[in-house]
Order: C-alpha cells, then sequence, then structure tokens
C-alpha cells in the first residue's frame, strides 16, 4: 500500500519512472494528471512517445568516470547566443495531504467545491462582485472569462498561496498566461466554477 502511494506520488510529480512499460496499469489518476498538465502530456500518451526521462540509461552519461576517451566538442562562446532572461522555477513546498493527487480525488468526490449551495454555475457574474471575494477563505478568481471559487485550491496550488492570492479578486488570465499557459485550469478547476463573467456591451 505505501509502496502504492510512492509509486502513484511519482507520477504525479513527474519524476522518472518506468511508466513506459507499465501503461497497461494506467489508472484515472495518471490520466486525470495528463489532462491536468494539457495537449503536450496527452499526445506523449498516446502516441507512445518515449518520455525524454529514458534517455540517461541508454546513452552515456556527460558525467560518467569513463576510461574511454570520447573527444569532447566545446562551442565557442558567442554572447550573443546567451540567454537574455532567466526565470527560475517557483514550486513550493506543499503541506502534507495537500498533493495534486489529494486535489485530483477531491475533484470526483467533493460535491461542492464551488461553495454554490445548489445555486446555478450559469450565472453572469460582474467583475464588481468578483472584487468582494478578496480574502483567503472566500477567493474568487476570473480565468479567461470563466469566475472560480480558488479558495479550496489555494493550498493545493504548486505555486504557493501568495501566488495565486495574486489574482484573488480579480482577473488573473495575464498572470496565469506568464506562469503556466500549459496548465489546464478548465480541468483542475471544473468544480470550482461559480458562473460566467458578465461583460458589459459597448
Ligand atoms: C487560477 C488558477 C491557477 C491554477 C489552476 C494554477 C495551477 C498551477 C499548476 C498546476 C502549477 C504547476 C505547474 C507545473 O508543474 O509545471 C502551478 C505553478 C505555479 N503557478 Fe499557478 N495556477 C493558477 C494561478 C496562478 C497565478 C494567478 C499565479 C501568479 C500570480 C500563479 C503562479 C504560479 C507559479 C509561480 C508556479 C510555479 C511555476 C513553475 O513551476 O515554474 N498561478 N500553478
Amino acid at each position: 500500500m505505501v509502496e502504492e502511494d510512492h509509486h502513484q506520488q511519482h507520477k504525479l510529480n513527474g519524476v522518472a519512472e518506468p511508466e513506459y512499460v507499465t501503461r497497461e496499469d494506467d489508472d484515472d489518476v495518471a490520466a486525470a494528471q495528463r489532462r491536468s498538465m494539457g495537449v503536450a502530456a496527452e499526445a506523449v500518451h498516446h502516441h507512445n512517445i518515449e518520455p525524454l526521462t529514458i534517455l540517461p540509461a541508454v546513452l552515456p552519461s556527460c558525467s560518467s568516470s569513463s576510461t574511454t576517451s570520447v573527444p569532447q566538442f566545446t562551442p565557442p562562446a558567442n554572447p550573443a547566443l546567451k540567454p537574455t532572461t532567466t526565470r527560475s522555477r517557483a514550486k513550493v513546498p506543499l503541506e502534507k495531504g495537500y498533493s495534486q493527487m489529494v486535489w485530483l480525488k477531491l475533484l470526483r468526490t467533493e460535491p461542492d467545491l464551488a461553495g454554490l449551495k445548489g445555486k446555478s454555475n450559469k450565472r453572469l457574474i460582474p467583475i464588481a462582485e468578483v472584487k468582494q471575494h478578496c480574502t483567503e477563505e472566500d477567493a474568487w478568481t476570473v480565468l479567461r472569462g470563466c469566475v472560480y471559487n480558488i479558495s479550496p485550491y489555494i493550498r493545493f496550488h504548486p505555486g504557493g498561496r501568495d501566488m495565486l492570492m495574486k489574482g484573488a479578486g480579480k482577473d488573473c488570465t495575464s498572470l496565469f498566461m506568464k506562469y503556466h499557459a500549459w496548465v489546464n485550469a478548465d480541468f483542475l478547476l471544473e468544480k470550482c466554477l461559480v458562473g460566467v463573467l458578465d461583460v458589459p456591451l459597448m
């Protein structure tokens, strides 16, 4: 059981696991995780493309202390090719019990993540109303015209609560696109939808 949890967690974190030899054992959680990471991960699975993580197993490692001398090619330094900006990954450690796997399970089991208490999520919501929901306990955000209650997701957000709260009470579309346009929020926040932004006609 513990071994199984460990295996699942590895898969969700994208850590190298011999998934390519156990596709028959594929399960709902792994498929859901691919959906949450968007089209590219789905394509890798469906077209049976081998993950790059297997390369070290078949290619010699650059740092290996092999005795056979292989000539190394060092390209001449070209300052023009230097990246002008670098952005380090800013994933934060999540509290125990708030992994992506737990969130995916909540999506399936929690009946009212949006906190609608039976109200419809087809409602048009003015931005003035979104602005009122800007605390951690009651945080709404707008993403590509959809209004989501992000409070239940705060502790699960891999970028941390402070980052996610930057989008609370406002439209977070541009921040979202800046940090991770590839993330499939429609899927991750599907059950947190409270309505659609009411954009007044000009
Ligand atoms: C509103 C819905 C949002 C969802 C569903 C969401 C989801 C996610 C997910 C799944 C990741 C992990 C990405 C990966 O593993 O590559 C992530 C990372 C991150 N998110 Fe968000 N996010 C949201 C909003 C935001 C906002 C508004 C900000 C910034 C203000 C933000 C900043 C970040 C950062 C900095 C990371 C770490 C990036 C990295 O790993 O390079 N997110 N988010």
